[in-house]
């Protein structure tokens, strides 16, 4: 059982919030796109509200990374999207940060310095061990309560997102709440229950096959992107250089897996009937039996759309992970177009992946019951997979 804000006496009390706000960053170093700032809203201004004193956990990037930057303007805008009042400080547990935590009135709101700053936030520990690292024992003393909202992070077994609940009372944020309550029952939705795999993650998406057809989740995996045109591969399918490049470029050592995945299921699993490739600055479309061609793949074609809505036009649920194509470009968003819209005839849809969620916002496509904040994190949880954060609330 995991405790909610509902369980939380909030008023007076200091409550470390983790949230995931990892968010595109411009060249000038700014946010790019403030979406998941959007989704922490509801729990930080419900905690500020009931006069909490809310003390700001998150990361940006990765070292090394150019998006590896403080959260100063991740607090300026939450200090535009919150009518409480937001601080930042550019510390995550030292006496600086300490200080600061002690000083808060209740009801506002202080950002600490990205978590990934600081070296062992990056590496993963059992939660014991998390609850020994410099910022957990340096921060943890001067809080009353933790809150995980971070979902999109809840695969990282990592000292912020773990190490807490080890040394004070755990709760799941609205976020958190909400996606474990979508994701967590994946193995109750309607049936039948059709994946739709595309993207250029294709090992990962190779992994997720394997289990969702193993285990009998799915009764269906449609697949598309790097993904669909991987299986043709491994089908037999000569889909030129630069296709083929690109698939094992994509693929790692996972293409031997596909290729048993296609004999053992091959009724389960749906390969494209035809691709979109740039001919003269246009979108062509190739029927599968007309290929190779030398120009890549970027999309499927309307044949492959037409051939999967007849699948997902009796399905009961319906599991979005990856775009279908290229889709920043305008001639090949025609693929996710058509697939993510057909997919809506499902009883019950679910999006899962942050450049899906992304093609769905560029598309402006509506009617899916749930779109995961999350990427690996849904993933992990539509293959039936517990998370460590979760675990650790528990
Ligand atoms: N046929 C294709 N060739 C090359 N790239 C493709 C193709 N189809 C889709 N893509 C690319 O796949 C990318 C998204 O794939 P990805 O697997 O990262 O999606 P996601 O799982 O939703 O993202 P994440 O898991 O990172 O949140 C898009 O940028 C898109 O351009
Ligand atoms: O953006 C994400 O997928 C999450 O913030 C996790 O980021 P990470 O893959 O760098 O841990």
């Amino acid at each position: 059982m995991i405790r909610t804000l509902d369980d939380l006496d909030a008023q007076g009390a200091a409550v470390g919030v983790r949230v995931d706000i990892n968010s595109p960053i411009g060249a000038d170093g700014t946010l790019d796109d403030d979406s998941r700032l959007r989704a922490h809203r509801e729990t930080l201004a419900e905690l500020a509200d009931r006069g909490a004193r809310v003390v700001v956990l998150a990361h940006q990037g990765r070292p090394g990374g150019d998006d590896f930057t403080t959260l100063e303007s991740h607090a300026a805008r939450l200090g535009d999207l919150l009518p409480a009042s937001v601080e930042y400080v550019d510390a995550t547990f030292s006496a600086a940060a300490r200080e600061r935590v002690e000083g808060l009135d209740d009801g506002t709101v202080l950002v600490l310095e990205n978590t990934r700053f600081y070296s062992e936030e990056v590496l993963q520990f059992p939660p014991e061990d998390a609850a020994e690292t410099h910022l957990v024992r340096g921060l943890a003393p001067v809080l009353d309560a933790y809150v995980n909202d971070a979902f999109a992070a809840a695969h990282r077994a990592q000292p912020s997102i773990v190490g807490f609940p080890v040394r004070l009372s755990g709760y799941a944020g609205r976020v958190m709440e909400r996606e474990l309550d979508a994701l967590g029952n994946i193995g109750e939705t309607p049936t039948p229950r059709v994946y739709c795999l595309g993207g250029a993650k294709v090992d990962d998406s190779i992994e997720v096959a394997a289990s969702v057809l193993d285990s009998g989740l799915a009764d269906a995996v449609l697949t598309s992107g790097v993904v669909g045109n991987s299986f043709l591969h491994v089908s037999g399918v000569d889909l030129g250089a630069e296709s083929t490049r690109v698939v094992n470029d994509r693929a790692g050592d996972r293409l031997a897996q596909a290729e048993r995945l296609l004999s053992e299921y091959g009724d389960r699993l749906h390969l494209p009937v035809d691709v979109a490739v740039e001919r003269d600055g246009e979108r062509v479309e190739v029927a599968v039996a007309d290929l190779p061609v030398e120009e890549p793949a970027m999309d499927i074609g309307s044949a492959t759309v037409d051939a999967y809505a007849d699948v997902l036009e009796d399905a009961g649920t319906a599991i979005l992970n990856g775009p279908a194509g290229v889709f920043e470009d305008d001639r090949f968003a025609a693929g996710t177009d058509g697939l993510f819209a057909a997919a809506t005839a499902a009883e019950y849809t679910i999006v899962g992946g942050g450049d899906t969620a992304a093609a769905i916002r560029h598309l402006d496509l509506e009617g899916f019951d749930h779109v995961s904040t999350g990427g690996g994190a849904a993933l992990a949880m539509l293959t039936g997979e517990s998370l460590p954060a979760v675990e650790a609330l528990r």
